[in-house]
């Protein structure tokens, strides 16, 4: 069963957000992708969100570029948790997007990641499997150490490469 679903308004946002499925792959996360756009197929939108959580998700992610509408109309019908990506369009640099997806209302949150943010969207929606999973919450402590060498190598790096000493 997937416990993660990942939707976005076009085709177009899939480039972004196949970053998002090499993290849930990276720790093995079952997850269904699927195009969904609030304003071409508000039917579609409304059946998703209405059956995410019946259907065994846990988490669902949603990108939108422009007048990114698609995340919070999820989460006005769904209980889950929605994680929202901004898609950078082709005007505005994607803020058109970001405002879009996180001013929402009182009541009605989605957890806006970064524009673009795909791979961070994946490691929050694996955080929050793992409040109920020890095998990911082991994975991710791994993933954090794996973050902090690949830091120390490049600080080794930097330090050969420029005797710098601090
Ligand atoms: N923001 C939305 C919604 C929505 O919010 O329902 N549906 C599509 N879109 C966005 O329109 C942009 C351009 O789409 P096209 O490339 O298909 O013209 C995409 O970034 C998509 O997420």
């Amino acid at each position: 069963m997937s416990r993660v679903a990942i939707i976005m308004g076009s085709i177009s946002d899939y480039e972004v957000m196949r970053n998002a499925e090499e993290v849930l792959k990276r720790f093995q996360i079952d997850f269904e992708t699927d195009v969904v756009s609030a304003h071409r197929t508000p039917q579609k939108m409304f059946q998703f969100a209405k059956s995410a959580e019946e259907k065994g998700f846990k988490v669902i992610i949603a990108a939108a570029g422009g007048a990114a509408h698609l995340p919070g109309m999820v989460a006005s019908i769904s209980n889950l948790p929605v994680i929202g990506v901004p898609i950078k369009g082709k005007t505005m640099d994607g803020l058109d997007s970001l405002l879009s997806i996180v001013q929402m209302p009182k009541g009605i949150p989605v957890a806006t990641v970064a524009i673009n943010g795909a791979a961070n969207a994946a490691v929050l929606a694996t955080q929050i499997l793992a409040l109920s999973d020890d095998e990911l919450k082991e994975k991710i402590k791994d993933y954090k150490m794996q973050l902090e060498k690949d830091v120390d190598n490049m600080s080794k790096k930097l330090k050969e490469e420029s005797h710098a000493n601090i």
